[in-house]
């Protein structure tokens, strides 16, 4: 099948290289020039597990490729995918300027019948706009239908999370699209949910919303756990073993981040208070999510007592592991609140280090993460990067002016830690 991506950033560029991977005729297309000139000279823009392999891979057999042009993407296929940024705006609510401008220059450049199928994420009632959109500014009066079919990859995971889902999700107006979706995604062999367009759009923030209420429900146990000596992932595994509840989302750590969760929970209740419903429960996800990074910074402010002055090495920048990614990333908020103490930094991190420099150039970066504990008051874990678990601990015990860790994504074992002779509090354990 021949598809048309719009927007190659990390939902555009991971999507492109699967559906090539399984057969289909893809093209790219993002109106940042100098991102299509690295794709097209084989470099890559962002870090992302096994996408480079697979991009050079379909780029060589013909059934990848990049353009800066809507016209040409959208000439070549009969299904068009929109993966552009719907940030959000200081109310809240989404910036859908984006959204709407292509939707305009695809209604401009169509010459027969296209699906066009929004991937971004959207707030319920977008589908139906970017209808009546297309509907107004298509000149050539073609026919076409518009689908909703969300994302639910994660950073990190992108591309086993595409070429396995645990579902897809197809939101229609009528049943004409849907043979055509159908075809796109049969290679994947996973549930395929077809239902309308304005339940779609709602699953894909229903289901994010859901995931971070579970991260913050798990955080404000973690604060029972530290009251009375319990063990927050014993709690966890004693909860998520219950099928019903699952074990995953339950790590209790410094609060979510990314660029997905915090804008998506502010649009659900944007779009919520709009149709009417005050969505308390998920104001309360935001405020225990805010806490928990509070609660974190006075455990490290209690314990060091005065902060100016005194050398911090924090492991990991990225929003959470496998990731160059550190928009909205709780580790760089943590350092901004240490540097505002006073205290000095040293950082590190296996993969996000280039992208954070441009947004926390106050740091010491360092190369080596077993150089970072060098001359340091305190070492703090602020990403769950599996490597991390493989510090040399004894050297750099001996090398910081006294062993204590804040370890914000329980990735040691406390008991194993005081027997190495560490100052260690984790959280919720
Ligand atoms: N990052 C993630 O893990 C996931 C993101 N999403 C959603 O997917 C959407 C895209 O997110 P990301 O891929 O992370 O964003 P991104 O910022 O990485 O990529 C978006 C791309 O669109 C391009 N673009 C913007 N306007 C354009 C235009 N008029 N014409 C052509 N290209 C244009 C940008 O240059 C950029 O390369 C958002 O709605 C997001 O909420 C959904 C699931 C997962
Ligand atoms: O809509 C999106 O963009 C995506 O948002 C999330 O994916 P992502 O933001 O890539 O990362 P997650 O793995 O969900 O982690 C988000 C944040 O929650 C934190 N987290 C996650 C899990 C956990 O148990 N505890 C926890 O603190 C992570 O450290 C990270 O800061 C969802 O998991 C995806 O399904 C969705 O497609």
């Amino acid at each position: 099948m021949k598809l048309c991506i719009i927007g190659t950033g990390y939902v555009g560029l991971t999507t492109g290289a699967c559906f090539a991977e399984v057969g289909h005729d893809v093209t790219c297309v993002d109106n940042d020039e100098a991102k299509v000139a690295l794709l097209q000279a084989g470099g890559m823009p962002i870090y992302e597990p096994g996408l480079e392999e697979l991009v050079h891979k379909n780029v060589a057999a013909g059934r990848l490729r990049f353009t800066t042009s809507i016209a040409e993407g959208v000439e070549r296929s009969l299904v068009v995918f929109i993966a552009v940024p719907t940030p959000p705006l200081p109310d809240g609510s989404v910036d859908l300027s984006y959204i709407e401008k292509v939707a305009r220059e695809i209604a401009g450049c169509m010459t027969s019948y296209k699906v066009v199928v929004d991937k971004s994420t959207v707030p319920v009632r977008t589908g139906e706009k970017v209808a009546e959109t297309i509907r107004r500014y298509c000149r050539a009066r073609v026919d076409f239908d518009v689908v909703s079919n969300p994302e639910f990859l994660r950073e990190g995971y992108a591309v086993e999370d595409l070429m396995h889902p645990d579902r897809i999700v197809i939101g229609v107006q009528s049943p004409r699209p849907v043979p055509v979706m159908r075809e796109i995604y049969e290679p994947f062999r996973a549930p395929i949910i077809v239902t309308d367009l304005n339940s779609a759009e709602l699953i894909k923030h229903a289901s994010n919303s859901f995931l971070a209420l579970k991260i913050s429900y798990i955080n404000a146990i973690s604060i029972l756990c530290e009251a009375t000596g319990a063990n927050v992932q014993e709690v966890a595994l004693g909860m998520g073993m219950d099928h019903r509840i699952g074990r995953e989302f339950l790590q209790a750590g410094i609060g979510f981040g990314g660029s997905c969760f915090p804008k998506d929970l502010s649009a659900f209740i944007k779009i919520a208070e709009q149709l009417g419903y005050d969505f308390r429960l998920l104001k309360e996800v935001q405020r225990i999510n805010a806490e928990q990074m509070d609660r974190f910074v006075k455990k490290i402010t209690d314990t060091l007592w005065v902060l100016k002055d005194k050398t911090i090495g924090v492991l990991g920048l990225a929003f959470k592991q496998n990731t160059d990614d550190v928009r909205m990333s709780p580790a760089i908020e943590l350092c901004r609140r240490l540097l505002k103490e006073g205290a000095r930094l040293r950082v590190h991190d296996p993969k996000a280090m280039p992208k954070a420099r441009a947004v926390l150039p106050e740091a010491t970066y360092i190369e080596d993460m077993n150089d970072v504990a060098e001359g340091c008051d305190a070492l703090v874990i602020a990403t769950e990067w599996e490597i991390f678990k493989k510090l040399d601990l004894e050297r750099a015990r001996r090398v910081m002016t006294h062993p204590i860790m804040f370890d914000g994504r329980n990735l040691f074992d406390p008991r194993e830690m005081e027997r190495l002779g560490w100052i260690y509090k984790s959280v919720g354990r």
